[in-house]
């Protein structure tokens, strides 16, 4: 059965037609408004209560005026509802329909979609004009925040666009060789600094495992370590940072430092290397890391006696001015322990001179075994020695003087597997006194001590009486 023709819809038509209720029903329950326009008097226009409602106006207030509405309406859109009109009128086809902007009262701004037909006479002169108001405010707002949405989108697809062509210009014009690297180490891209630091062309590199520029030796290494900065698990830095040694197209050595960066991407991870020649910066700190240890011998030679290797008498001056400062600024104890072989020029003239050199030696080793890791240690003259010992008062250093005397007589230096020579030593203390203005009042106390043990028989300690 064709729509129109369906009973109930005919009962209701026949129902409105008769009880003018069930009309006033049925428009004050529809969503949309309903206006019904008098184009024969098109002053009178009437409106359902809705349209006023939607503009927050009191519809028993309303006279059913066409002014009212045309007071309200957005000017351009009433312009463009007449034309609609017009050409609705003159062809039934054109649709009375648009969207057009009201003022709320409370001046806001209300969007309706207004649509209408027009009922025309038995001459087919348009008469009337029946119409609906839906509001569509809501959706309009719904649009505007969903174009809104869209312009952020597009801006930042476009920041995104302009950082990515950004990134590929600096990939480019960056100052050292850049290379992208696939997961296995294949060269996706390079720049050229890159094609002049390893001297060749972009189109070849573009061809190659990075791996093929690595000396052999270091090959097992390097993959290694690539494969452990690819790793999901790797826990390291996410920025790797290296000095290689690689190789150039050529094979000509180079040393280099490198920043791998990774970056995901859609097709998986690539590095991003940066790399730096430093082979002459390399060369540059090598040669003065040589140097340095060169003046590092050089300075501790200047400093040792060439003979036993302990601290010669410069040494021992300048020890002697550290020491003596630092005890009196801290209000320290310090001893001096002075001692010379007895009879040396005997050892010399019955084994001859050499033999000499080798007591010597000896010694100074035996008695390394009495020292501290704070006392100094040197060789102060020809067969004479001297022990600096901080925090030392006057009995430690007589204890540590005559462990000295008694352990060297007890102890036969053996030359060359054979010679036998037992020695004796003599031994001068003495300790810082308040009165002590430089070290050399301390020094010269320890050796008038040491030249009194020399007087006295040798083999022997004497402390200096004044401390
Ligand atoms: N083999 C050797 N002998 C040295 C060295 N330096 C000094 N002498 C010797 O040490 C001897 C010191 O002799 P003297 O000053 O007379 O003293 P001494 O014979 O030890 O007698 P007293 O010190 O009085 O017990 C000299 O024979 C020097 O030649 C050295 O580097 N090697």
């Amino acid at each position: 059965m064709p729509r129109s023709e369906n009973y109930l819809k005919k009962e209701l038509y026949s129902l409105i037609k008769e009880d003018a209720k069930i009309f006033e029903f049925l428009q004050s329950g529809a969503t949309d408004g309903m206006w019904y326009w008098d184009l024969e008097q098109p002053e009178n226009e009437w409106m359902s209560d809705r349209f006023w409602t939607e503009l927050g106006y009191d519809p028993t207030k309303n006279s059913h005026h066409a002014s009212e509405w045309q007071d309200i309406i957005n000017q351009d859109d009433l312009q463009l509802a007449l034309e609609n009109f017009q050409k609705h009128c003159d062809d039934p086809n054109h649709p009375y329909d648009q969207e057009v902007r009201y003022r709320h009262k409370d001046g806001s701004t209300v969007w309706i979609r207004c649509r209408g037909i027009v009922i025309r006479n038995s001459n087919n002169q348009p008469y009337r004009m029946l119409g609906v108001h839906s509001n569509i405010t809501a959706l309009k707002e719904s649009e505007a925040r969903y174009r809104t949405s869209l312009k952020k989108i597009d801006h930042a697809y476009a920041s995104v666009k302009l950082a990515l062509e950004e990134s590929e210009r600096l990939f480019e014009m960056a100052p050292d060789a850049n290379l992208k690297l696939d997961v296995r180490g294949n060269i996706i891209k390079a720049n050229q600094q890159a094609e002049e630091l390893f001297a060749c062309p972009r189109n070849k590199l573009e061809q190659l495992s990075v791996f093929s520029l690595v000396p052999l030796a270091k090959l097992e290494k390097y993959q290694q370590a690539f494969r452990q900065y690819f790793d999901p698990c790797y826990t390291g830095d996410s920025l790797f940072k290296k000095s290689l040694a690689i190789l150039d197209y050529a094979g000509r050595p180079l040393t280099i430092e490198v920043t791998l960066n990774l970056i995901p991407t859609r097709a998986g991870k690539i590095a991003l290397a940066t790399i730096r020649d430093i082979s002459e910066k390399e060369a540059l700190i090598q040669s003065l890391q040589h140097q340095l240890e060169e003046n590092q011998k050089l300075h501790a030679l200047a400093l040792s006696d060439p003979l036993t290797k302990i601290f010669n008498k410069r040494h021992f001056n300048n020890m002697m001015l550290e020491e003596h400062n630092k005890a009196v600024r801290h209000q320290q104890r310090l001893s001096l322990i002075l001692f010379d072989i007895d009879h040396f020029k005997a050892v010399n003239d019955n084994y001859g001179h050499d033999v000499g050199d080798k007591v010597l030696m000896q010694l100074t080793l035996f008695i390394k075994q009495f020292v501290r890791e704070e006392d100094t240690f040197a060789r102060v003259g020809g067969e004479e020695f001297a022990i600096i010992a901080p925090f030392t008062n006057t009995d430690a250093a007589l204890t540590i003087a005559e462990r000295i005397v008694e352990e060297c007589a007890k102890h036969p230096f053996v030359i060359n597997d054979q010679q036998q020579i037992n020695i004796t030593v003599s031994v001068g203390t003495a300790s810082l006194s308040s009165t002590d203005k430089t070290w050399s009042p301390l020094f010269e106390r320890a050796d008038k001590a040491l030249y009194q043990a020399k007087r006295l028989g040798r083999d022997q300690v004497q402390v200096s009486a004044i401390f």
